[in-house]
């Protein structure tokens, strides 16, 4: 599809500012839609590396129709500002993880506040990839003073890389994402930080669970040194509940005055109200363990059983086992299919359980 056909998603070529994760994530999407794209970055090693996986062109754009400024939040203001000032045809959007500084900041019509809620614990342009999106929720977050075409033409691009739109203003996206995203991630920190000092022994126990519950402490420090800053009123509130919680938490557990239930309670009545993938409803999930060589060719064998079976993956994971070269597979299916996929893996030689 060209870009410039009356039925693409954009009416002409983007230019991707920032071309770490989120942006050469973007700039892979929509190249795969058939759109023109374009790349800057402060850094010009990180221009080259995404142009080199086919995110786009380093070369200077000459009229975008939309301008995606995907730099650190400390950043954004700047780049937004400049993005419009230079291209003044352009819609503008960004995708910075806080939008009450940015939203207060800039008035012009042409800009629309974005975040996708997507990412990974690796940053740069190596880690993106063009599916980052698929499923996942993409805050479109307009101030006062957008226009409701630049806002349309941001929901359309949005939509087009996979990504479900959820439209809200700039305070009530800073209190959600400080809820499910940046005070978990902090918790995230604080547990793998304890395991700092414990001993090599200790940490060859470590199974799925642990690793679940760090994966994202691995992220890059600097970005969430800044988003952290730029959301630390939210943030802050959040983290004073969570204190109250762990102080009665910890004397439940010292008086052993039956009350850790409750609290565990809790967790089970919040993981239930996550919604599963593309916004549903909570989904009930099962997972279903399939022990398998750790050789080439092994998952997509494992992938091609499961189809098969007449069966939807609605998530996996891999836990290797340590020593060993075997793989426990996690595939996670609708609670309804799980037996029948059991049944049917096992009939075929795999080593499943559940
Ligand atoms: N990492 C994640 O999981 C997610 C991050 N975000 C947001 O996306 C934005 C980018 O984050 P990542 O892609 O993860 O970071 P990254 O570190 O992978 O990429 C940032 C890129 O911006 C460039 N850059 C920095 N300042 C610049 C400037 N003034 N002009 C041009 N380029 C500049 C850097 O050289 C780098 O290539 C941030 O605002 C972040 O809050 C949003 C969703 C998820
Ligand atoms: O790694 C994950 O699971 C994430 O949830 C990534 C993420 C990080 C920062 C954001 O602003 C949005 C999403």
């Amino acid at each position: 599809m060209s870009a410039d056909r009356p039925d693409a998603v954009v009416p002409g070529p983007v230019l991707v500012v920032g071309c770490g994760l989120i942006g050469t994530s973007v700039a892979l999407a929509l190249r795969d839609l058939g759109v023109t794209v374009h790349l800057r970055d402060a850094s010009a090693s990180h221009v080259e590396i995404a142009a080199s996986v086919g995110a786009g062109s380093p070369d200077p754009v000459v009229s975008p129709a939309l301008v995606v400024v995907a730099v650190p939040p400390a950043a954004v203001v700047d780049a937004v500002r400049a993005a419009l000032a230079e291209f003044p045809e352009a819609v503008v959007t960004d995708v910075a993880s806080v939008k009450g500084p940015i939203c207060a900041a800039v008035t012009d019509p042409r800009f629309v506040g974005g975040h996708p809620m997507a990412g990974k614990e690796r940053s740069g342009p190596m880690a993106a990839s063009g599916l980052l999106f698929e499923g996942r929720a993409w805050a479109v977050v307009p101030t006062a003073d957008t226009d409701p075409e630049a806002q349309a033409l941001v929901e359309r691009v949005a939509t087009s890389v996979g990504a479900v739109v959820r439209r809200m203003d700039a305070e009530s996206h800073d209190r959600a994402v400080a809820l499910v995203s940046h005070v978990p991630h902090l918790v995230s920190a604080l547990t793998a930080g304890l395991l700092t000092e414990a001993p090599s022994d200790d940490l060859a126990l470590a199974g799925q669970g642990l690793r679940d519950v760090i994966r994202i402490a691995g992220s890059d420090r600097g970005l969430w040194v800044d988003i952290i800053g730029s959301n630390a009123d939210q943030v802050g509130g959040i983290l004073d509940d969570l204190a109250t919680r762990l102080d009665d938490l910890r004397s439940a557990v010292r008086n052993a005055d039956g009350s850790v239930g409750e609290h565990l309670d809790r967790g089970r009545a919040g993981v239930a109200r996550v919604p599963g993938k593309h916004g549903d409803q909570p989904a009930e999930i099962a997972t279903v363990f399939v022990s398998i060589d750790d050789t080439p060719g092994e998952l997509s064998r494992l992938f091609a059983a499961v189809g098969n079976a007449g069966v939807n993956i609605e998530d996996m994971r891999i836990d290797h086992e340590l020593g060993r070269p075997v793989g426990v597979v996690e595939v996670v299916v609708q609670a309804g299919v799980a037996e029948h996929l059991l049944t049917a893996l096992t009939e075929r030689g795999w080593a499943a359980f559940r």
